[in-house]
């Protein structure tokens, strides 16, 4: 059993904006609950929820608990009295004048750093902003945003100007949760702590690499954010594009932030956009009625919110490329989607086959090796080999060599959100995107939408409780793949 709770930091005070909202709720209040709890403040420690209704701290807290009991969520109700030591409340209506006056007088006189956490639509961001004092101090003053920044590759520079134009880019702390997750950071460790795996992570020995996140949930109350940006700008232009960069890097010199953001940059700059004309590289699902885990489940186009001629896409997967010397002609297999039979997600390497085989095919078939890196449910580690059959013939089958995380460490994974802000409050910038990502993200997001709308090629349906239309399926096996629906 290793020790996995974080150490404690100096006091903080902690300006939670948006904190009725559905991302507050469920994930950031928990966290800081979590922390609180594990005795991770220091006494002097602040945090405000800011909101537009006015709320004693004891009424927000039995707010965020209701939501908790709706959302079956026990283990985080048992934490978030925790805050209450800790708790004040601010109502603010960002965008009005006396906004910034209260946001001022209530951290005056309050421990540094002054962290304001902006749990908002990105619409409302530049009004936080316009309230921050211009302090170019890392020690006194961090910003975080949510994702995603701003629609397109245009608004999201409209905001950066604005970050700009107040913080140092050390004091910004721009998220993509999946950066958090533990497994995320193994598969840094797996490449870039071992010797054995980096050599065959070029074209010479993979054959192809997939990366699937998928949801069993549908848009459920989100339908407002959703039907804006869809499954291109809500996941792709973050956690898809930040995988890959992260399983497609050169070793950076050094752990240190921006040597990491550097190198995921060269990846993100080298990516092919996938074809739309032609023999499309892309396809794009909306979900309509079926079962997911034996329930019947709405179309999409009846979900509260949604239009009932929605064109937005809850579904795609494309061939993309990594055009370096590393990656050139290695197709990168990208896939996510809503109402799918389960939850999960994992980057699949797939080898190529050995030069000349001299074993007996499996059923007829040669599977090459994989290594599957399993981000949820599980986190573990799986090296997918052949192995010669007792007996006399000399015949392969597959074995996998699994390295289970929990088993071997024996402590609760942490949540994403916990590590986050974890490393928000020491300052450490490395599990945060700098503004060029965000922005090559949106310029690679951007041309597929455009290209998508010029074609005039709309999200094909598929029923609830499938992987996605059949068509993703000839993609994948254009590239020589076969999408893995293991996801443990
Ligand atoms: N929910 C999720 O699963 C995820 C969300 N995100 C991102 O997190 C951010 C928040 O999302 P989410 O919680 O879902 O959104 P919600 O709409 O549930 O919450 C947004 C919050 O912003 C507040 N707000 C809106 N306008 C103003 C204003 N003028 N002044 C002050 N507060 C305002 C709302 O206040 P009020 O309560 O008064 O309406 C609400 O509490 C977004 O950027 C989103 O993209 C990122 C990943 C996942
Ligand atoms: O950012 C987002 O992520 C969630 C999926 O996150 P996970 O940690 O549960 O895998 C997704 O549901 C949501 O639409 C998106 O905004």
């Amino acid at each position: 059993m290793t020790d996995n709770s974080p150490l404690p930091v100096g006091s903080f005070t902690f300006v939670l904006h948006g904190a009725g909202g559905d991302l507050a709720k469920r994930k950031i209040i928990p966290a800081l609950a979590h922390l609180a709890k594990s005795g991770y403040f220091a006494a002097e420690s602040k945090i405000i929820f800011a909101q537009r209704e006015a709320l004693s701290p004891a009424e927000a807290l039995a707010q965020v608990d209701a939501f908790l009991q709706a959302a079956g969520d026990e283990a985080a109700r048992q934490s978030i009295s925790a805050l209450l030591p800790f708790l004040q409340t601010l109502q603010v209506v960002l965008g009005t004048a006396q906004s910034c006056v209260a946001m001022a007088s209530a951290v005056a006189n309050c421990p540094e750093p002054v962290v304001h956490y902006a749990a908002l639509p990105s619409s409302r961001f530049i009004d936080l902003i316009n309230c921050i004092p211009t302090v170019r101090d890392p020690a006194r003053l961090r910003l975080v945003l949510e994702k995603p920044l701003g629609f397109n590759a245009k608004e999201s520079a409209l905001i950066e100007e604005a970050v700009a134009a107040k913080l140092d880019e050390s004091q910004v702390y721009r998220i993509d949760h999946y950066l958090g997750k533990q497994a995320v950071q193994n598969l840094l460790a797996l490449r870039l702590g071992n010797r054995i795996f980096e050599p065959l992570l070029t074209r010479e020995h993979v054959a192809h690499v997939q990366i699937t996140v998928a949801e069993d949930l549908g848009v459920e109350n989100r339908a407002g954010f959703y039907e804006h940006a869809g499954a291109l700008r809500d996941m792709v232009q973050s956690h898809m594009l930040q995988l890959l960069a992260t399983v497609a890097m050169e070793p950076p010199v050094s752990l240190e932030a921006n040597s990491l953001r550097d190198e995921k940059l060269k990846v993100l700059r080298s990516l092919k956009v996938p074809q739309v004309s032609g023999i499309p590289e892309i396809v794009v699902g909306q979900y309509c009625e079926g079962y997911v885990k034996g329930q019947p489940v709405p179309k999409y186009r009846d979900e509260k919110g949604v239009a009932a001629n929605s064109t937005t896409e809850t579904y795609v997967s494309f061939r993309t490329e990594v055009q370096t010397w590393r990656w050139a002609g290695v197709p990168f297999l990208i896939r996510t989607g809503k109402r799918m039979p389960r939850r999960f997600a994992e980057i699949v390497i797939q080898f190529r086959d050995v030069p000349k085989p001299l074993f007996e095919p499996v059923g007829g078939q040669w599977v090459g090796n994989q290594l599957v890196i399993h981000l949820q449910p599980e986190d573990k580690l799986e090296l997918k080999l052949l192995a010669k059959t007792p007996g006399e013939r000399e015949r392969l089958k597959p074995v996998s060599l699994d390295l289970d995380f929990f088993n071997t460490w024996r402590i609760p994974v942490r949540d994403a959100y916990e590590r986050l802000i974890t490393d928000i409050l020491r300052g450490r910038l490395g599990l945060f995107l700098r503004r060029d990502e965000v922005q090559t993200q949106w310029q690679f997001v951007d041309r597929i939408l455009n290209d998508l709308k010029s074609h005039g090629m709309e999200p094909v349906p598929y029923t609830s409780g499938t992987y996605g239309p059949s068509s993703a399926t000839a993609m994948a096996m254009r590239a020589g793949a076969i999408w893995s629906e293991d996801g443990l």
